[in-house]
This record gives structure tokens, sequence and C-alpha cells, in this order.
């Protein structure tokens, strides 16, 4: 967009008209711009006429910032009524004028030409002017981005995801492009997403009923008929006393009628186009050759990339059939994933704070405080087992919490905030967590207890970030995934970077959306994401 304070407007650089932000977000205001002809082009936020009708006052926002330009339009120009309601698109050219002394806009634009109307009505546009509650919204999703609070975090949301490119490329490390479908649970949570082809299933049932066309009622009728002659033979053959193997013959014929009655029936419900729901044809398995899933992390795939070229991350969308109703949980999520060989968990725990103070910075624009925060005060580091031993302090104090508190548990979301928020009023990292609570890839400690793993805890969000040092030993990471009930084979791929040239190595895991609510201040995480997956929601 250049430069701001540049003494002319600029052009959006695929259109011609002005982006309103290099009109109004200036140090002047946009004062020093009065005389110059521009386009822009917007959606109304609010419109009024005046002067019994001979002219409106638009207040129009085009995205580009949170601040609308205020467009005047005398009636000899345009049909003002149809300019004037909340959502109306416009496009109009004329002369940025100075408004007279006193009024809060620095420039106005005067309207000469309407270029273009998209016009609302107001009685059924979903999104009036009045202020909505984001609940309200959630269901008017493709709608939402219109309002102040949702275009400013897809700003932010942007901004972040730039500044976390920036750093990794900056800082040398390779941007690696990890799959979403895989065969690998990368947690062995079984937290997985199945993949499915709804089209090789219709293509398989189309395929089937031309080679062997469905039965006909007539065929059912006949079947059930069969039946119940069957049915009465076995009466007959009870009643009249027959013998044991002539009973027994007559029962197996009846069985059979009856599975072959039910297999037309069945039958005769396939359709061309809707896939059979039954579950007795596995059609999961067609694609792929085996079961396939939506990935949980890219951790494991973007670990071979760090095992031969060093300093890599992965950053893209994640997946968890975590049956979560939380304001911090997403089925859809994104991560941002960093994974650096011949680094240890000390390491990884300076670096990681370093990632936290430089985004801090950048944003500053959203949740000032917390982000100064962050980025001033140096995140307090404790074990597992002393932050269990404080919140057992604080049981004893009398604190109540839902969960209860002892040694093996994994920290509930109340505990992390009463360490952020209560104890130490600053981010935490809770290091070495017991092995059980833990993923199969994570380095064993030398107490063979505890695993090297790493949370970062913060004020208002809880975990923001996951990570640990790797298993780099073949025998002991098999020995772990063989303790955890997984099978081996799936991970054999995984294990090979064991097998040849292992390196010790560590990495993390931050959850983008989560990061977005530390810096927006917005408490639910549907809020956060242009279109929200969470149960019970994947439309639109
Ligand atoms: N890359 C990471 O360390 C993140 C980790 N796999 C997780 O999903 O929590």
């Amino acid at each position: 967009m250049g430069d701001l304070h540049d003494t002319k407007v600029l052009k959006h650089p695929f259109s011609d008209r002005v982006p309103i932000r290099s009109i109004v977000c200036r140090p002047d205001g946009g004062a020093g711009l009065g005389g110059q002809l521009v386009r822009i082009g917007g959606w109304v936020k609010t419109g009024r006429e005046q002067g019994k009708g001979s002219f409106a006052f638009l207040e129009v926002n085009d995205g580009s910032c949170p601040a609308n330009l205020q467009v005047i339009v005398e009636k000899e120009v345009a049909d003002l009524s149809s300019l004037v309601h909340t959502g109306a698109c416009v496009s109009v050219e004329g002369v940025l004028k100075e408004p007279p002394e006193g009024t809060k806009q620095k420039i106005e634009l005067r309207v000469g030409k309407v270029l273009h109307v998209g016009p609302v009505d107001p009685a059924k546009y979903p999104i009036p002017k009045t202020k909505l509650t984001l609940e309200f919204l959630r269901d008017h999703i493709h709608l939402r981005p219109r309002t102040n609070t949702i275009s400013a975090v897809a700003r932010i949301r942007n901004a972040l995801a730039f500044a976390t490119h920036s750093f990794f490329q900056e800082h040398g490390f390779l941007y690696i492009h990890t799959p979403i479908i895989t065969t690998s649970d990368c947690e062995g949570a079984g937290e997985m997403f199945q993949v499915t082809t709804l089209i090789n299933e219709v293509e398989k049932i189309e395929k089937e009923l031309s080679e062997n066309p469905p039965p006909s009622e007539a065929d059912i009728e006949a079947a059930k008929l069969v039946v119940k002659e069957k049915g009465g033979a076995v009466a007959q053959l009870k009643s009249a006393k027959a013998s044991k193997e002539d009973i027994a013959a007559s029962v197996a014929e009846l069985t059979n009628a009856k599975e072959n009655l039910l297999k037309l029936e069945e039958r005769s419900k396939l359709k061309p186009g809707i896939p059979k729901k039954d579950g007795k044809i596995d059609y999961s398995l067609d694609f792929f050759s085996r079961q396939a899933f939506l990935t949980v992390s890219g951790q494991l795939q973007v670990e071979t990339y760090a095992c031969t070229v060093s300093n890599v991350y992965t950053f893209g969308p994640t997946f968890r059939a975590e049956n979560s109703h939380t304001s911090r949980h997403l089925a859809e999520f994104w991560m941002v994933e960093p994974e650096i060989a011949f680094a240890d968990l000390e390491w990884l725990l300076d670096k990681c704070l370093d990632d936290m103070e430089l985004m801090a910075k950048l944003y500053d624009k959203g949740c000032i405080d917390r982000l100064r925060m962050v980025a001033s005060t140096p995140f307090k580091r404790i074990s597992y087992t002393e932050a269990v031993k404080l919140l057992e302090e604080a049981v004893q104090g009398g604190k109540k919490f839902e969960n209860k508190v002892e040694w093996g548990i994994d920290l509930a979301s109340e505990h992390e905030r009463y360490l952020t928020e209560v104890l130490f009023q600053k981010p935490v990292i809770v290091y070495n967590y017991p092995k059980g609570i833990k993923a199969f890839y994570m380095r064993l400690n030398d107490d063979s207890k505890t695993v090297a793993a790493m949370d970062v805890l913060v004020p208002k969000v809880g975990e923001l970030i996951g990570g640990s040092q790797r298993e780099e030993r073949l025998e002991v990471i098999q020995q772990r995934i063989v303790g955890m009930g997984l099978p081996l084979e799936p991970y054999e791929w995984y294990l090979d970077l064991r097998r040849y040239g292992t390196v010790k190595h560590s990495g993390f895991g931050l959850g983008f959306e989560r990061m977005i609510l530390f810096a927006t201040g917005i408490d639910n995480i549907r809020d956060v994401i242009p279109f929200p997956r969470y149960p019970g929601r994947a439309d639109l």
C-alpha cells in the first residue's frame, strides 16, 4: 500500500479504486489531500438523507482499515434512497474536501459520479447497524466479515500469519508443506477424522446397480410370500410332530428365505447417488488402499526434513476429532510447528521466548497491555512436579478446583489459569511432564518417569504452545510406542529417522487461533477463524 505519508493517495494495485486506508490513516487524518480526484469502492456502514433529501451522508468502509470515509452525495447525482442503507455497496468518484472547522472528520469525499450501487433491502438485511453479539454473528458466518470486529480480526490474523513466515524466513528456516491427508496419528490419541471418498462410494453403487439391477417391488412381494410359505411349512411339520431332522431342514429353509428377503430389501434401498449407510461395505479403504485421516499435526512429517536440512517449520491446518464444546477448541485449527535439529529442550525454551517477544512487538495493536507484558516480562519456568506442588499448596490454602490435583494428572484449564493469572501473573513454561500423559515421541528423561516436554501457558488462554525434545533413541521410542498400545507398523518410516543418522532435535506447535485470542482479547476461538469447525458445524 506504500508510504502513508505520501502527499498523494495511492491507487489499489489491481483496480482504479483508492483504498480508504490511504486517505484516512495518515498522521494528518487526510487533511492534506483536499482537492484530489479519487475513486473509492466499499460498503455503507451508515447512511442518512439530510437537508430534506437534498443530499446524503454515507460512512463507507472498504476493509482496508477500521476507519470509514465520509462520503457526501447530492440528489442530482444519484437516487439517494438506494445508497443510504447499511450494507449497500457503492463505488463513487469525487473530490476530497476538508470539511468545515470543528467537524470530527479531517477529510470527506464530495461525489461527482456514482459508478456502481449494490442495493440492500433494509427490511431483510441480516446484519443491521445495531451492535450485534458475536454469538449472533456466528449464525451469519458469510456476512459477519462486514462487521468491524470480524474484519479487524481478519487483518490481525493476516498480520500474524505474515509475521510468522517473516520470522522463520529471516532466521533461515525452510517452510515445509506437510500433508493434510495421512495415515499416521502423530499424537497417538485416536482423535483423527477418517477420510472417505463419497464419489467412490457413489460410483461403486452405480456400477453395482447397473450390473445387478435392484429388485422390483414384485420381487420383494414374491420373497415375502416364500417366507410366509416356509413359515407355514415349519408350523405344519411341528404340529404334525414330524421328525427332528425334517423340522430342522424346514427351519433352515425358512432362515434362508428370510435372509434372501432381507438382502432384497436392502438392495432395493440402494439408489444411485446415495451412498449406502449400513456400513457393511468398507468403502473407506478404496482410495488409498488403507485407512487415511486428516492430520492432527504436521510434526512427524516435518521431522523428516529437520533431520536433513536442520531448521524447518510447517504452518497449516490441523484437525482434531475431539468432542470439545469449549471456547478454546476447534475441530480445524492452524498450527505453527518449527522443528530444529541439534537442539535440545533448553535451547528451545529460549527460542520460544524470542518468538513470543517478536510477535508481541509486531502486534502492539491488539491487546496491547498483555502483549507488552509478554514482551517485557521473563516467562516463569517451573517443572511439572513443582507446578503440581504449588497447586496442592493452593488447595491446602482453601482454593477450590473442579479437577483434582495430584502428580500424574494432565493440567486442566483452571489449573493453567491459576498458575498464569493468579500465582505468577505472567506466562509460565511448565516442563518435564509425566510420560503417561504425553505423546510417544517425547524424549524420556533419566528419571524414566517424565519426558522432556514443555507447554507454554499464558494468561487468559492457558496452553498456547506445546513442544518437546524428540526421542532420538531407536529402542527407547520403539518401547514407548508399544508401551502405549500403539502398533509399530504405521510408524516404521518415522523410526527410520532414528535408524539412519539419528540426531537430537526439538520442536513445538503454536496454536495459531489461540495466539489470536491472546493478541485480540476475543473470548471465543470460533470468532478468530473465518470459518469455524466444531462439533455440529461444518457448513459454509
Ligand atoms: N509440533 C509439535 O510439537 C506439536 C505437537 N505435535 C502437538 O500437536 O501438540
